[in-house]
This record gives C-alpha cells, sequence and structure tokens, in this order.
C-alpha cells in the first residue's frame, strides 16, 4: 500500500460556503453573504419554502436564522483559518504533557481479539465477501456491520487521556457545526502513529472485501476525532451523511444510558463495540439519558470515489489548498492509488 503525504490532500470548495447546520430547523444550508442568503432562502423558491415548511415563516425569525447562520460561519470558516490547524498541533507539541503516553501508539494489544481475528481472515488468500459476513454480525440497516474494536482497558486509558486534554489549556480545534464537543485527533498527534496504521493495516482489509463499490479498497484518507456527549453538554447528534467513503464508529465508554446510533431504525452500541458503515448512509445519535458518552469516529475517505463526486456538495469538485482543512481529494484523478485488495 502506499502511503501518501497528508499534503497532497486537497478541500472541495463547497465546504467554505455549504453545509452550514442550523440546529433549530435540523437543516443544512449555504451561506455566502447576507444578501446571497435572503436571496436563497427568502425570496428565493424551493429553498425559502423548505424553510418556511420547518417553521421559520415570519421576518423576525428569519433575521434569527440569519444571525445564527453567519455566527456560525464565523466560528467554524473564519477562526479556524485564523488559528490554524498545524499551528495548533504545534502548540499542543509543545505545552501539553500527555497523561498516558503510550495510548499514541497503536499496538496490537490494544485492539479486540475478534477483531484481529475478522483482520487475519480478510488478509488470507481464500478470503470472500461472503465469508467475511458469515464471521461478522450484520445490523438490520443495510450494509452496516458490528464487531468489536477495542480492548476495554485501551477504552479506558485513551478517554483518561482525552479528558486530560480537556482540562488542559492546550487549543482545541471544535466547534463543528454540529458537534460542540469534539475532538481532532490529527491535532494530538495521533495520525502517523495510530490511525494511519490502524486503517491501512487491519481496516483496509475489512473494508475492501465489504465496500469495494464504494471506495472500500482505495481508502487513502481518514479524519479521526472523537465526540463526547454529556447531560450538561451536547446529548445528540442530528440526521445526517458522513464525509467519507467508510465510516468506522467506536463506543469508548464510560457509563451511559440510551444514546444509540440510529440508522432509521434504532440500533444498540456496546462499548469497545465498533460500527462500520458507508459515509453516505444517514445516521445520527440518539439523547443520551443519563452519563458520558465517548465515541471515536473515523471518517475514512478515497481519492478515487471523490474526485468525482464530492459527497458534500454531490458536484465534481473544485479544489481548493487549505491548511485547516484537507478533505481527502487529489489533484490527479488517474492517479498513483494504490487500489488492491490487500
Ligand atoms: O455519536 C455518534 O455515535 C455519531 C457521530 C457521527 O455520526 C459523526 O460524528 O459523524
Ligand atoms: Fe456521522
Amino acid at each position: 500500500i502506499i502511503i501518501k503525504s497528508m499534503d497532497k490532500f486537497y478541500t472541495c470548495s463547497c465546504f467554505f460556503r455549504d453545509n452550514i447546520f442550523l440546529e433549530e430547523y435540523k437543516l443544512h444550508v449555504r451561506f455566502i453573504a447576507e444578501n446571497q442568503f435572503r436571496k436563497e432562502y427568502q425570496n428565493g423558491s424551493n429553498l425559502q419554502q423548505h424553510l418556511m415548511s420547518l417553521g421559520c415563516v415570519t421576518e423576525s425569525q428569519f433575521r434569527d436564522v440569519l444571525g445564527k447562520v453567519s455566527e456560525l460561519w464565523k466560528i467554524e470558516r473564519r477562526q479556524s483559518h485564523k488559528l490554524k490547524s498545524a499551528e495548533r498541533a504545534a502548540t499542543i507539541r509543545e505545552i501539553y504533557a500527555p497523561l498516558h503516553q503510550h495510548v499514541y501508539h497503536l499496538q496490537e494489544s490494544f485492539l479486540a481479539p475478534e477483531f484481529l481475528q475478522l483482520v487475519k481472515y480478510c488478509t488470507s488468500n481464500d478470503a470472500t465477501m461472503e465469508g467475511l459476513m458469515k464471521l461478522i454480525q450484520t445490523e438490520a440497516a443495510p450494509r452496516v456491520f458490528r464487531f468489536p474494536v477495542l480492548r476495554k482497558e485501551f477504552c479506558k486509558d485513551f478517554i483518561e487521556e482525552l479528558e486530560h486534554f480537556e482540562q488542559s489549556d492546550a487549543p482545541k480545534g471544535r466547534p463543528n457545526t454540529m458537534n460542540n464537543y469534539r475532538i481532532l485527533l490529527s491535532e494530538l498527534g495521533f495520525d502517523e502513529s495510530f490511525f494511519t496504521p490502524l486503517r491501512e493495516v487491519y481496516l483496509h482489509p475489512l473494508t475492501a472485501l465489504l465496500y469495494s463499490d464504494c471506495g472500500g479498497s482505495c481508502l487513502d484518507s481518514h479524519k479521526a476525532f472523537v465526540v463526547k456527549y454529556d447531560m450538561r453538554e451536547d446529548l445528540d447528534l442530528s440526521y445526517h451523511y458522513d464525509n467519507a467513503e467508510v465510516t468506522l464508529n467506536v463506543s469508548l465508554g464510560k457509563d451511559f444510558t440510551e444514546g444509540n446510533l440510529f440508522f432509521g431504525d434504532m440500533r444498540r452500541h456496546h462499548v469497545t463495540e465498533g460500527l462500520l458503515h458507508r459515509g453516505r448512509h444517514m445516521h445520527g445519535a440518539l439523547p443520551i439519558s443519563s452519563g458520558t458518552r465517548w465515541n471515536l469516529i473515523i471518517w475514512m475517505q478515497a481519492s478515487r470515489e471523490r474526485n468525482k463526486l464530492c459527497p458534500m456538495c454531490g458536484k465534481r469538485p473544485t479544489l481548493v489548498e487549505s491548511d485547516v482543512f484537507r478533505d481527502g481529494f487529489t489533484m490527479d484523478t488517474s492517479s498513483n492509488v494504490s487500489c488492491s485488495l490487500t
């Protein structure tokens, strides 16, 4: 497998104007400037009706929406420009002293034996999708798979590390418009030593068999983060799709009730287990009713797929260079991307 430097990746320009999430109306909108927004959502036809049908009818409600959208836009798009991800990462390296140094380097002992068995099967010469399906738990939702990923001891140390980070003065890259409590793991230095090998060595053999028709056999980048839900913070996550070809979502703990991930239907999600699903499969997280819920999310991306169609705007991507976010697009579409089954 060819390991690509993250520098080769680009963002689709839609990131800088689309997909701003309005919590109150559970709607993603596009914002460039007030004029554009009024034109599209107040005087325009379809979009305006959509916002109206969701209950935004009066001028004062509309002004409220406009205020919120421009605020969100500033927070998410502008501020992140000011303090760039790479700068935050450098500051974190400089001032933050980890509590559990060992969790930053992937070791096989962190992984559940059941998961290692699946990987072993997938890398054997006669592995087939049918064979794998016999070893893996399928969910009622199409092409959603559930299996243990991490060991409990690792989950505990990992959460302790994240709590320690939360309490530190180190700069944090959140929020985005959907989650208020999110930690971008690349900024803590987890990518090279943890998520790149996890994706390439352990997850890729599974996704190549399970999702070869939607990029699973040529994943070449990822975005890994944790989301946190707490009774005093975010409780749930609205229905959405991911900026990913394939997503792995692992429940880390701690103790919580309710708060299941749903794909149209409700599903159970046990601590240490992962749910693997297509990024474009709509899903959300139901509210917790007590405790704290931490989940590790790995959005895995395949440039070969997304170079044809950006999953966020549904168009051929217009590439822009950005230090802040690199969303897995590449310049060269024919590309040197490896797309093998191993
Ligand atoms: O909280 C969860 O389990 C879902 C998180 C999620 O879907 C996301 O961040 O994309
Ligand atoms: Fe998601």
